[in-house]
């Protein structure tokens, strides 16, 4: 039976009235992030205006009669929303539109982030685990972090595992196979257009087992060159279509990182977090940065001993040049 002998998590979702939001509820609240046995509390939070709204999805969520779940608390009080809770997925922030820079976002969205790190602190369990997907989402992380010094900094995480879907998907379906027959893909850095999708660890399942991409029929150019800068781009890509950022492959993503971080990876499977960097791979200590990690007992491990080469050197060097500038203008939106 649905929920038997666990008491029910505490699940904050910021943003609640939003697109991401709207395909991210029913994800958690079916069991696919936190399993089929467990009971869930969702905690929703948006801003006051955008009550009516949440108001509409809370009873749409009635509506879906989720045998999961227990309880639903929207709430705009920041102090409510936080109460006790295990897990949060922060997603409430502006997001990008058409003709809009990134940075656009920084000076607005950081001063979100200090208030609710400041909440994380107050009101949430000591061991929560936190997804910062609302961008710039590795400073936004990094910010929330500083507000919140009695949570454990490898508790607060930011999303890259959309990277690594698109990623991972793009392959797939480059060299014809199913995406489950690809895997250690790696995302360095930000979640923005300076990431480096590294596929030089890839492998491919043929005949039941792995083997590296170099192995199987491909094309070395496209996959070293063309995958890049096609995966840096798709977020954007997906905007220019959509007119609104990309919302059911973000909350897919969500769920995948945190399902990650709550039941642990597959044996020899990689996944990418951007995670506080404790100066792993020459990233300085401090900034919050994608790498790749596995992940048990709840406790995700950045992948040691890879080897870097020139070309992966220079893409590392950029991406986190962006989150040190990231660092200092977030530094100074938030003493103001
Ligand atoms: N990391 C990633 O891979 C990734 C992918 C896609 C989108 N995003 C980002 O996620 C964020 C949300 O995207 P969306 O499409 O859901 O946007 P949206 O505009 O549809 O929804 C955002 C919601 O957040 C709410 N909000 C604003 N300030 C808030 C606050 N202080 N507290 C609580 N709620 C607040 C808004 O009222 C709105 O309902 C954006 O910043 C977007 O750029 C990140
Ligand atoms: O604003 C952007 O460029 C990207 C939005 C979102 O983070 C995505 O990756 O789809």
């Amino acid at each position: 039976m649905a929920g038997d002998n666990k008491t029910p998590l505490r699940v904050l979702i910021t943003g609640a009235a939003g697109q991401i939001a709207y395909s991210l509820i029913p994800l958690i609240a079916k069991g696919e992030v936190f399993g089929q046995n467990q009971e869930i509390i969702l905690h929703l939070l948006d801003i006051q205006p955008m009550l009516g709204v949440l108001n509409g999805v809370n009873m749409e969520i009635s509506d879906c009669a989720f045998p999961l779940l227990r309880n639903v608390v929207p709430t705009a009080s920041v102090e409510e929303a936080f109460k006790d809770i295990d897990y949060a997925f922060l997603v409430g922030a502006m997001p990008r539109r058409e003709g809009m820079e990134r940075k656009d976002l920084l000076k607005a969205n950081v001063k979100i982030f200090k208030e609710q790190g400041g909440a994380l602190d107050k009101y949430a369990k000591k061991d929560v685990r936190v997804l910062v997907v609302g961008n710039p989402a590795n400073t936004n992380a990094l910010i929330c972090s500083k507000f919140a010094p009695s949570i454990p900094k490898e508790n607060i995480t930011a999303m890259t595992r959309l990277d690594q879907n698109r990623g991972m998907a793009q392959i797939a379906d480059h060299i014809k196979t199913r995406v489950q027959d690809v895997r250690k893909l790696v995302i360095w850095g930000n979640h923005s257009n300076t990431q480096f999708p590294d596929t030089r660890f890839v492998e491919v399942s043929k005949d039941g087992n792995w083997v590296a991409v170099a192995n199987v029929q491909h094309d070395a150019k496209w996959l070293k060159e063309s995958l890049i800068p096609i995966v840096q781009k798709r977020g954007a890509e997906v905007i220019a279509a959509r007119k609104l950022s990309s919302a059911m492959s973000a909350a897919q993503a969500a769920a995948d990182h945190m399902k990650d971080w709550f039941h642990g990876t597959k044996k020899d499977e990689w996944v990418s977090m951007a995670v506080v960097s404790k100066g792993e791979y020459g990233v300085p200590e401090g900034l919050v940065f994608s790498f790749p990690v596995t992940v048990a007992n709840k406790q995700w491990k950045i992948v040691p001993d890879l080897a870097l080469d020139e070309f992966a050197r220079e893409k590392i060097k950029i991406t986190t040049t962006e989150l040190e500038e990231e660092r200092t203008e977030a530094s100074a939106a938030t003493a103001e």
